[in-house]
This record gives structure tokens, sequence and C-alpha cells, in this order.
């Protein structure tokens, strides 16, 4: 049997206190957020989105970011990431203290109208400035593909699109790229797809896989990715998540359910399984709904 030579270290970028919360319809009090980031923290992820400076009026529970940022205890040796649309939601993550700038476009017309209010290549205009000041201010930036693996209204997205829309956000100077299935559509053949196009426009080391669980395929497709040398996942503690603009699609990839399989591959991430469980119990808890399947795995044996 042919084993594809995998990775021996990964990144886990935690984005569950922004992507796994900003479509929570119940108002979650700042203090909980901070509690949240805090559990994280001391668990030991390299990266954690914390915030998002965007419109109020478009995604209200990310409104309470800036004290959020000010509030949490910062652990030296991780990233605090933010999103920023625009130089409104820059200033703000600038006097928030962030440590990277996250831009955020799609490979999806009809996606990028909905989510952001325009197309894709006037986003690009816009991030050209957020990207010029994040460089000049030494912060790290990331971009976001959303849509890389399907769209909510337009269905299919050829990998051409992919591709081209990671060469836009390369010559913007982007230290990573994450691709994302914004919907959790795909299975692991598009993954690879995806990815190889995506890896003729960016050094692979840069790439990230951000995977939503709509169709509970998001552990294959995480190992796909990782055939093909992705070293960079984002999950969210207890799978929490969906986008505001993307109606029926579920939470992020779960980060106990990914770390209990780079356990198992014996791929190091640094991370506290854990204390990630019991965070993941700490914010189910509060929202009133189960865990991950990992993390109520590990909370039962521990309970027995
Ligand atoms: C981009 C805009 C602002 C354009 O929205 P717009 O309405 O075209 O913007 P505008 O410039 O005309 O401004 C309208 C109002 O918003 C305010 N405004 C404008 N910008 C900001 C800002 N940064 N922070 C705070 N307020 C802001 C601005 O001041 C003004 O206020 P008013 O004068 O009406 O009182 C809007 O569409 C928006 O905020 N969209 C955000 C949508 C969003 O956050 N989606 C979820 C995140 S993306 C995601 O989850 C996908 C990802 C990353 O996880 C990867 C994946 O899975 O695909």
């Amino acid at each position: 049997m042919n084993h594809a030579t995998l990775p021996q270290r990964v990144k886990i970028v935690e984005v569950g206190p922004r992507d796994g919360l900003q479509n929570e319809k119940q108002t979650i009090p700042a203090e909980v957020k901070i509690r949240l980031v805090d559990m994280l923290s001391d668990a030991g992820f390299p990266n954690i989105e914390a915030a998002s400076f965007v419109s109020p009026k478009w995604v209200p529970q990310m409104a309470t970011s800036a004290e959020v940022m000010a509030g949490i205890t910062r652990r030296p040796g991780t990233v605090y990431s933010a999103l920023a649309p625009n130089m409104k939601g820059f200033d703000a993550a600038l006097a928030a203290g962030v440590d990277e700038v996250v831009i955020f476009g799609a490979a999806s017309e009809a996606f990028s109208q909905k989510n952001i209010n325009c197309s894709i290549a006037e986003s690009i205009e816009r991030f050209r400035d957020v990207a010029e000041a994040t460089k000049r201010h030494g912060l790290k930036l990331r971009a976001a593909v959303s849509c890389a693996l399907g769209c909510p209204y337009q269905g299919e997205v050829p990998v051409a699109a992919v591709r081209d829309v990671v060469a836009r956000l390369r010559a913007l100077g982007c230290d990573e790229i994450d691709i994302a299935d914004t919907i959790g559509v795909a299975t692991p053949r598009k993954v690879y797809a995806a990815m190889e196009a995506a890896m003729r426009e960016f050094p692979v080391e840069g790439l990230s896989g951000h995977f939503h669980d709509t169709y509970g395929q998001a552990v294959a497709n995480i190992y796909a990715a990782l055939e093909v040398g992705i070293s960079i996942f984002h999950s969210s503690v207890a799978g929490l998540g969906g986008c505001p603009y993307a109606k029926g699609a579920t939470g992020n990839v779960a980060t106990e359910d990914v770390l209990y399989l780079m356990q198992g591959l014996g791929i190091e991430t640094g991370i506290n399984l854990d204390k990630v469980v019991d965070a993941g119990q700490f914010i189910a808890g509060h929202l009133g709904r189960p865990a991950s399947r990992a993390g109520n795995a590990i909370a039962a044996k521990r309970g027995a």
C-alpha cells in the first residue's frame, strides 16, 4: 500500500471566537468571549482568530471585538488575528493591537456581493490599502478565499477562479492564504484540485485549509490536503459556527476532532487537547448545545 508522506508538524489556527461565534443569534457577552479566548490561549494555540472589525449592521455579534481584544490575556507565542474588510476595519484592528490582519475575498462573484457588497475586482482594490497599511505597521497579512470549493449562490466554482484570486491576493503581499470551503460541500478530490490550483500561485507552506463540516467531510478533506502538503488548518472549538451569508452551512470542523486526527497520525501541533476539550465544554455549555464528537467522547471518558 502506498502512503503519502505527510507533514510532521502542522499549525492549527483556532477560529472559534470569530468564525464560530459570528453567526450566533443569542448575544454572547464579551466576558464569555474573553474567557473562551483565554482558555484557548492556555491550550497553546500558535494562532487564534479572536475578532472581526466589520460593520456591526452586517454582523452584530462581532460588535464587541474591541472589548474582547482589550480584555484577553495574551500568551507570548500566540498570534491574535482579526478580520478587516476595509480601512475602517483596519484602523480598529490596529487600535485593538491585533498581530495579524485578515482580508477576506471569494472565488465566487455572487458570494463576494452577498458577503462584502462588492465584486471580486472591487474587493481586491479595497484590500490594497488594507494590505499596504498592514505591512507598513509590521503586522502579518492573511487572506481568505471563500467559496473555493463551492458557492451557496452560484454552485460549482471553477478551479481557475481559485487560482486567479490567489494570484491577485499574492500580489497584495499576503503571508498566508486560506482556501475555504465556506459551506462544507467539498470532498477529497475537489480538495486536491483546488489546492493544486492554489499551489501554482502561492507557496504551499503558506496555504491553509479552512473546512466547514456541513456534510461531515471535513476530516477527510483535511487528510486530502495533508497529502498534497498543506500544513496549516483552521478549526473551531466545539465545531462552532456557520457563515451569516451562507445559509445552511454548519460550523467549522471541530478543533478537538482535528487534534485527535493529528495525534493519531503522529503529527505535532503543540496544542494540549485536554485543555481544548475544557474550552469546548465551556462554550458548548454556555450556548446550550453539544460540543464536538471527540470533545464529548474525551469528556465522557474522563467522567467514567
Ligand atoms: C464590507 C462591508 C463593510 C461593506 O458594506 P457597505 O454597506 O457596502 O459599506 P459602506 O462602506 O457603504 O458602509 C456602510 C456602513 O457600515 C459602516 N462600516 C463600514 N465598514 C465598517 C467596518 N469595518 N467596521 C464598522 N463599521 C463599518 C460605515 O461606517 C457605514 O455606517 P453608517 O454610515 O451607515 O452608519 C460590509 O459588507 C461588511 O461588514 N461585511 C462583513 C461580512 C462578514 O463579516 N462576513 C463574515 C466574515 S467572512 C467569513 O466568515 C468567511 C471566512 C473568512 O470565514 C472564510 C470562509 O469560510 O469562507
